[in-house]
């Protein structure tokens, strides 16, 4: 090879160094963090966005990062239903469940959906073990009553998560699996012994905040929350745990269980909860290693800074310091 072909090679090669370069900040940030991934049912609409999807997972764990998929199927449940001759119906943004219809939502969830994403992922390796929050008692549920009009509202097999057992999962991850999570529960209440529905926003929050996770992502349909949704696309770019449990009560449907989730994931110590457009090809990686953050962040209330030490509070450490008289 000449010279000057060498130094053309390595002119062509550098912007690719560079993007690498600039993602070094990112990569430590992130390093041995959990991420939990939520892929909502109506984000997989393509083939190209799946498989975008699953290279944006698998490259996060070859980064370094624990990434954990909670993956939903709304969409997919309802066309199965609905193929059967079974009629969906939601109340307070939940599939009512009947036991018939909770064998479509586990044979499409468990045997469908996960098994198609399983397989993304593992076309880039051994990488992927699906479960549900049945396997090794993952994720436990009583009975949800919705509330409406200030009544209880039974909706049938619908669970509420009453404790997670993280063991299964982090036993995945430390062997460097990556675990992808069908939102189903088995019963808390040992009598019962079947299963409940969860909602996939649900459980990833529940999740996130049971593993210690760093964030929490939700893959959806949307570029984010709406401030005025459906009137006006403004995206809420970022919002405070406080600022979100104000909005609470004005969201609509399918918002509802997301925003609570982000809520209950970042008072439970996850440190930021994203809702990110699900549609844009490789989100999780242009929303982890750029600052072009796209979606809506929700991050805990700012913490008072600390006091400045008195000189009283000193002396007083220094007594303790000396022990009891
Ligand atoms: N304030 C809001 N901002 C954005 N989307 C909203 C809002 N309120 C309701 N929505 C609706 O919530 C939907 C997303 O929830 P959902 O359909 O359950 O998605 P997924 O299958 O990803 O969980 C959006 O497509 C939109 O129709
Ligand atoms: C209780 C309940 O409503 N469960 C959901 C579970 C799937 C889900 O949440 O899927 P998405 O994330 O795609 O909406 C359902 O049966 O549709």
């Amino acid at each position: 090879m000449s010279t000057s072909e060498a130094s053309t090679r390595k002119h062509t090669a550098l912007p690719k160094v560079q993007t690498l370069i600039e993602a070094l900040p990112w990569l430590t940030r992130h390093h041995g963090r959990t991420v939990v991934i939520k892929f909502g049912g109506n984000a997989m609409v393509d083939e190209e966005l799946k498989a975008a999807f699953a290279q944006d997972v698998v490259f996060l764990r070859h980064a370094g990062l624990r990434p954990v998929v909670v993956h939903g199927g709304g969409p997919q449940i309802s066309k199965q239903l609905d193929a059967l001759g079974l009629e969906s119906q939601f109340r307070a943004g939940l599939r009512v469940t009947t036991p018939e219809t909770m064998d479509v939502v586990r044979m499409v969830l468990a045997g469908q959906v996960q098994r198609e994403l399983v397989n993304l992922l593992n076309q880039h390796g051994p990488l992927a073990v699906g479960m549900t929050g049945e396997d090794a008692r993952i994720m436990a549920a009583t009975r949800h009553f919705a509330e409406i009009d200030g009544e209880a509202v039974d909706l049938g097999r619908v669970g509420s998560i009453t404790s997670v057992d993280t063991g299964a999962i982090e036993a995945l991850l430390d062997d460097g699996r990556i675990p992808v999570i069908s939102s189903i529960a088995h019963s808390a209440d040992a009598g019962d012994g079947g299963v409940f529905n969860v909602n996939a926003d649900t459980a990833a929050a529940a999740l996130a905040a049971a593993l210690g996770a760093e964030t929490l992502m939700v893959l959806t349909d949307v570029e984010g929350l709406y401030a005025d949704w459906p009137r006006s696309d403004d995206v809420i770019s970022e919002l405070t745990a406080s600022q979100l449990e104000k909005l609470l009560p004005e969201l609509a449907s399918g918002m509802v269980p997301k925003m609570e989730g982000c809520l209950y994931a970042v008072r439970g110590g996850v440190h930021t909860a994203r809702v990110l457009d699900g549609r844009v090809p490789h989100s999780i990686l242009l929303e982890i290693f750029t600052d072009e953050g796209i979606g809506t962040m929700v991050v805990p209330d700012a913490v008072p800074e600390p006091r400045p030490q008195a000189p009283d509070d000193l002396r007083t450490q220094q007594r303790n310091a000396e022990g009891p008289a």
